[in-house]
């Protein structure tokens, strides 16, 4: 068998649904300037509409959705007496709003396995680093740290460990002599507000194929 269709030898399959556009669940805990981004795409023919907003603390990102008339909820872990009961809060109140779509748009929390047992396959995640490189909460300092030239941003599937899900898109942002975190993270938004955009369109149109290592969404050429 040759070799590419053996990497598709897919147990997960994310194929648009009964809904078009398909509904997508964002969760933020930040800016929300990612957010804001899909926001602004999701109008007129984008095959994806934003029907609720998660967070879990306050944060501008809130702000953002009320703006545009979108629900927006919040699951603040410290409200829950463990990791556990904040995971099944969270599967339910994301679970309300019938999602095909979730995605993690600077959303500071590990997703736990209740979560991950409903959507899984189906969460999309930025991360502003070229995983595997700098996974984890700190990716942008990290990557400064370290004196690497060139990082980037990484859209990705998210599965149940820690930005370890199969990647979906990559670009790289060159770091500059004169970065700084505040300047470098811009940079890689700048990049992220665009890629995310275009894979959520991708995948709302034409699916993901993932091995659970690899992933792929299926090309256009019928
Ligand atoms: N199961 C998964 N959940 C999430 C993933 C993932 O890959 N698998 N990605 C994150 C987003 N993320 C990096 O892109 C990320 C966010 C947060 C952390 C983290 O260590 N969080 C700590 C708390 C940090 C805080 O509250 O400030 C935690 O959850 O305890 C790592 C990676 C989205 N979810
Ligand atoms: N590890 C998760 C992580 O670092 N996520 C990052 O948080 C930022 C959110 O920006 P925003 O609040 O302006 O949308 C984005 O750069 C996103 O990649």
């Amino acid at each position: 068998m040759a070799a590419r269709s053996r990497a598709l030898t897919a147990p997960h399959v994310f194929r648009p649904g009964s809904h078009s556009p398909v509904r997508v669940v964002v969760l933020a805990s930040g800016t929300g300037s990612l957010l804001q981004s899909l926001i602004a795409a999701a109008v007129g023919d984008y095959p994806a509409r934003i029907v609720a907003v998660g967070v879990d603390r306050d944060c501008a990102a809130v702000a953002h959705a009320e703006s545009a008339d979108i629900p927006a909820f919040r699951v603040a872990l410290r409200e829950y007496p463990d990791r556990d009961a904040w995971d099944r809060a969270l599967t339910a109140a994301v679970d309300a709003h019938q999602p095909d779509l979730i995605v993690s748009a600077g959303f500071m929390k590990i997703l736990g396995p209740e979560f991950m047992g409903r959507f899984g396959g189906r969460i999309i995640n930025t991360h502003p680093a070229l995983l595997p490189s700098f996974p984890g909460a700190h990716a942008v300092p990290d990557a400064l740290a370290y004196g690497v030239k060139v990082t980037g941003s990484t859209v990705h599937l998210v599965d149940s460990g820690v930005d370890t899900g199969p990647v979906l898109a990559q670009e790289p942002v060159v770091v500059l002599e004169d970065d700084d975190e505040s300047s470098l993270h811009e940079r890689i938004k700048t990049v992220e507000r665009r890629l995310l955009v275009d894979v959520i369109a991708a995948v709302a149109t034409r699916g993901v194929v993932s091995d659970g290592r690899k992933a792929v969404i299926p090309s256009d050429r019928t």
